[in-house]
C-alpha cells in the first residue's frame, strides 16, 4: 500500500474588515467574501466521513457571519490558521478567499498563492511531424505563483506577475528569448526563473496549458498533470444497491525533461496510454473490475497506478474526486505532497 490521502472541501460565505492600516486598502472597509477551504489528510487519522464531518463542524459557525466576532486577525492566514485549530490530526489546509488568491498550510509551512493568465501564441517545433502541437496554435494560459508567506504576499505576487504579463500576454511564445521551444514545462521554468531573480520566497509556478493538463516547477523538479472524467458506478450499500458518480482523475508524473522535446511525456501519449484503462472505467460498476476493494477510491487509484505504471513508470501521484469536494488522493513516489489546486 502506498501514502493515501483523504481530500475535503467546503464553502462558506462571510463578512469580514482589516485593519485600517492593512497593506491592501481595499480591505479595511466591510466586505464579503464566497470562501473555499480544501483539506488533505492521511487516511490512517479518519476516514471520508468522519474528515467531512470535522470540516463542517470547523466551517458551520463562519457561514454567514462577520469573521471578525470570531477571531482576533482576519487575513487569509489568520483565517487558515483558525480553521487549522479546530482539527485535531495533522493536515495541510488550502484556503481560497477569492477566484484568483488564497493560502496553503502545510506541514508548518505557510503559502500564498496568485492565481494569473495570459493569452499567447505558440508551436512546439520538435514534435513528429502531423502532432497537432506543431502547428501555429494558442491558449489562455493560466498561471499559479506560490511563495512563502515569510518572504512574499499577494502583492509581491501581483507586481511580480504585473511585469511578466506584458512581456507573455498577445504574444508569439516562440519569439521570446528562452522560449523557443515553449512546452508547458518550458514555460514554468522560464516564469520560475524570471521571477526567483526579484521575488522572495518562490516555491513553485503552475503553468496550466488546457483545461485538462498542465505542469509543476519548483526550481528543481517537474511535475506535470493530465485530467480525465469518466462516470461508473459503485456499491452503496450492504444490500447490494449501486450508486453512481462522475470521477475526475488526475495523472501526476515527476521526472526528468526530455532534452530534446522539452517535455516530461507528451500529455497525449498520457491520454493514450490510459485509454485501455480508462475503457475498464468508464460507464462500468467499478468493484468488478480485479482487486478494487467495493469501488473505494483509494483501491480505484492503486489499480489505476497498477494498470498504467508499467507503460507511465514517470507515474507518481493519482488524484480521484467522486464529486468536487471529496476524493483521494494516493503518493507512488516520494515529494508528491504538493497540492494541486
Ligand atoms: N508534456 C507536454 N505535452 C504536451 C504539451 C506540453 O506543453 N507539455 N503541449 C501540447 C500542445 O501544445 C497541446 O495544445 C496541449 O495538449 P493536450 O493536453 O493533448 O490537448 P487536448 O486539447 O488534446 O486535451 P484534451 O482535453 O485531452 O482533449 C501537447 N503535449
Amino acid at each position: 500500500m502506498h501514502a493515501s490521502y483523504l481530500l475535503a472541501g467546503a464553502r462558506f460565505e462571510a463578512a469580514r474588515q482589516l485593519p485600517a492600516d492593512w497593506f491592501e486598502p481595499q480591505f479595511a472597509s466591510l466586505h464579503g467574501h464566497s470562501f473555499r477551504v480544501q483539506l488533505r489528510v492521511e487516511n490512517i487519522h479518519t476516514n471520508q466521513a468522519g474528515l467531512a464531518e470535522t470540516l463542517q463542524r470547523a466551517v458551520q459557525p463562519l457561514n454567514y457571519a462577520s469573521l471578525n466576532q470570531h477571531m482576533a486577525s482576519v487575513d487569509d492566514l489568520a483565517i487558515a490558521e483558525h480553521l487549522s485549530e479546530q482539527l485535531s490530526f495533522p493536515h495541510s489546509l488550502t484556503l481560497t478567499s477569492a477566484p484568483e488568491r488564497g493560502v496553503i498550510l502545510d506541514n508548518g509551512t505557510r503559502l500564498v498563492w496568485l492565481n494569473a493568465g495570459f493569452e499567447a501564441a505558440h508551436q512546439l517545433p520538435h514534435v513528429p511531424a502531423g502532432h497537432k502541437c506543431g502547428r501555429l496554435h494558442g491558449h489562455g494560459f493560466g498561471v499559479r505563483l506560490v511563495a512563502d508567506a515569510a518572504s512574499a504576499n499577494h502583492i509581491d505576487l501581483a507586481a511580480a506577475w504585473g511585469r511578466l504579463f506584458l512581456r507573455l500576454n498577445h504574444r508569439y511564445l516562440n519569439d521570446i528569448p528562452g522560449l523557443a521551444n515553449p512546452t508547458s514545462e518550458v514555460l514554468a521554468q522560464w516564469i520560475y526563473r524570471e521571477l526567483s531573480a526579484d521575488l522572495a520566497g518562490l516555491a513553485w509556478v503552475e503553468v496550466r496549458e488546457t483545461h485538462t493538463a498542465g505542469s509543476q516547477f519548483d526550481g528543481h523538479s517537474f511535475r506535470i498533470w493530465k485530467e480525465q472524467h469518466f462516470e461508473s458506478a459503485v456499491p452503496f450499500d450492504a444490500e447490494g444497491n449501486y450508486t453512481g458518480h462522475s470521477y475526475l482523475i488526475r495523472l501526476m508524473l515527476q521526472g526528468e525533461l526530455d532534452g530534446a522535446m522539452g517535455w516530461l511525456l507528451d500529455f497525449g501519449d498520457v491520454k493514450d496510454r490510459f485509454k485501455p484503462v480508462y475503457r475498464q472505467l468508464d460507464h462500468n460498476p467499478l468493484d468488478r473490475l480485479a482487486g478494487i476493494r467495493n469501488g473505494h477510491p483509494a483501491s480505484v487509484a492503486e489499480w489505476v497506478h497498477a494498470e498504467l505504471s508499467p507503460l507511465v513508470p514517470e507515474l507518481a501521484r493519482v488524484d480521484l474526486m467522486e464529486r468536487d469536494e471529496r476524493g483521494v488522493s494516493v503518493l507512488f513516489k516520494d515529494n508528491m505532497r504538493w497540492p494541486l489546486l
